[in-house]
């Protein structure tokens, strides 16, 4: 009989001792930092039917032979890099080296630009931009270090001299910002997008690789949870749908959509914050209004790639990017990728575009044949004297609808601070919390959800075995805040915070 407290007797709920929800990056990070720990007795719950979460991908057209390619619907960079500087590496290129990834570097100013005409250079708006950026980033940091009022991401690069009146402008705003985001420059903390850079880029390096290595991107994190977890482990029960989750100060009983249930002394739930927010579990208790609180105020942003693949590659080998400004509608189309580029997937004939935000909820909501037909008028108007042909196969992902992530990754809205964040991090009871959208540092990104599960599961290792390796932030509960203040001080920046690096500093300009 189960002996630890919060446990039923006569309970024909599965045991264990740590619950993990999900089998993501954040997820499986935190079953890694247990099992570092000696804390073997885990059930990792699963949505889907493997390892991975949101670094997705799908079988697409086909090759010469008639064999399908891989390409990533989710996830897709390996964003700041850090190699051969002095500072520290982005660990999922640690991880990615050591699965021989392939993932060729990616070069944002290897760009084409257009407009309804075809190709006309805009090219220069680029560095115009980087200008007002670098200044703007200055005045974020004042604006931190000084405890003074966070505003728009348009604000603040409003305040620098940024004036994007024209459709080329607009294009070139939405592919260095809303493109990068998820969401517009209306929508996006000025203060905590740019440390949201800053931390990324400037922490690790301003270099990024795009994967596209043939057995898929989350190959990486196969390869950490092979370190950990033996092949069909029984501890990793796939195509589980958490439904209910009943948490207390001494345990947790979590619910799946069949009613199976699983009773254990700590859970680490890991769905994203669109679960969170679309009521996909219910919570006894209800969750406390602090909780609420942060659940509610920060956003999801959805980001969808459009994959095409012709008979033939009648774009520009040599550029990577595609930049169109469309006359009249912002954000319509506007990044088109290459994968037929030397280096990438040669010969694949295969061209994306990235639609975002409202265009996003637009065309997924709306069937493949329409989508379609909208962005063969711009391919065909970016390239006049060519005859563009149909493509020959075509795919998108839904991000918004799909059930087990609404939407593609968070951002902050302006006006909030670290300590409404923490809240969205912290613990109540022993239920805690890890994923990208928890992650102050590096919102967003894998290494964001990487380093909060990683945080959670020595957390709770330092609870089951008394011995905390977390040395930045200690092991008991995470701080939250009951009653929450209009700014961040400075002193709030902390690991306590979750920003244990400081976002200070400037490494170079922006290229
Ligand atoms: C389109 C797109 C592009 C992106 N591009 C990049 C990029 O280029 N570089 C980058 O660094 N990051 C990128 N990201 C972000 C990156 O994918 C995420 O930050 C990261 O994968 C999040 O990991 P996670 O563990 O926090 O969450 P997830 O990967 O969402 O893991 C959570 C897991 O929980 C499971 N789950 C959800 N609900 C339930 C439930 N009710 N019951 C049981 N299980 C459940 C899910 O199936 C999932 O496996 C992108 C994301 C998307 C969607």
């Amino acid at each position: 009989a189960p002996t630890l407290h919060g446990r039923e007797y006569n309970s024909t709920c599965r045991k264990t001792t740590v619950a993990i929800i999900g089998a993501g990056v954040a997820g499986i990070t935190a079953a890694q930092a247990l099992s570092n720990q000696s804390v073997t007795d885990f059930l990792i719950l699963e949505y889907q039917d493997h390892i991975g979460g949101r670094m997705r991908n799908t079988k697409f057209g086909s090759d010469n032979s008639g064999n399908p390619y891989t390409v990533e619907l989710g996830a897709n960079w390996i964003s700041g890099l850090g190699e051969n500087t002095d500072g520290p590496e982005n660990p999922v290129w640690t991880f990615s080296k050591q699965v021989n990834l392939s993932a060729p570097n990616s070069d944002y100013t290897s760009i084409a630009t257009y407009n309804e005409t075809g190709a006309v250079d805009y090219t220069d708006l680029y560095d115009e931009f980087n200008r007002y950026y670098n200044i703007a980033e200055q005045n974020a940091g004042t604006i931190l270090s000084q405890n003074l009022q966070d505003r728009t991401f348009r604000a603040g690069m409003w305040q620098a001299g940024w004036r994007p009146k024209d459709a080329a402008h607009k294009a070139l705003e939405y592919f260095m910002w809303d493109w990068e985001v998820a969401q517009t420059p209306e929508e996006s903390s000025f203060v905590f997008g740019i440390t949201g850079y800053n931390l990324t880029y400037y922490t690790f390096s301003e270099a990024s690789n795009f994967c596209t290595d043939q057995r898929g991107f989350n190959t990486w994190l196969k390869g950490q949870a092979a370190k950990f977890l033996k092949p069909n482990d029984s501890r990793l029960l796939f195509n589980t749908v958490v439904t209910n989750i009943t948490y207390s100060d001494s345990g947790v009983k979590i619910t799946d959509e069949d009613g199976s249930c699983v009773e254990a002394d700590y859970a680490l739930s890991t769905v994203s914050l669109g679960v969170l927010q679309n009521d996909v579990i219910t919570f006894e208790p209800e969750l406390p209004d602090w909780k609420k609180d942060g659940i509610a105020t920060f956003s999801m942003g959805t980001y969808t790639k459009i994959f095409f693949q012709f008979n033939e590659t009648f774009w520009p080998t040599d550029k990577q990017f595609f930049i169109y400004a469309d006359p009249t509608k912002r954000g319509y189309y506007t990044v088109w990728q290459s994968l037929s580029t030397e280096g990438f997937l040669p010969g694949s004939n295969i061209l994306f575009a990235t639609l975002v935000d409202e265009q996003s909820f637009r065309i997924e909501a709306q069937d493949d044949e329409t989508t379609k037909a909208e962005a063969m008028v711009v391919l065909r108007s970016m390239f006049p004297d060519i005859t563009v042909p149909d493509p020959i196969a075509f795919t998108y992902p839904r991000w918004s609808s799909t059930p087990w992530s609404y939407g593609s990754y968070s951002n902050w809205p302006a006006g909030t601070t670290l300590e409404m964040h923490q809240n969205l991090r912290a613990n109540v009871g022993r239920l805690y919390f890890a994923g990208e959208a928890t992650s102050a540092e590096s919102f967003g990104f894998l290494h964001g959800a990487w380093f909060e599960g990683q945080e959670a599961g020595e957390r709770i290792a330092g609870k089951i075995t008394t011995k905390c390796v977390n040395v930045g932030s200690g092991c008991g509960d995470y701080n939250s805040y009951e009653v929450l203040h209009g700014t961040t001080e400075f002193w709030e920046v902390n690991a306590f915070n979750g920003m244990g690096m400081s976002p200070f500093f400037v490494a170079q300009n922006r290229t």
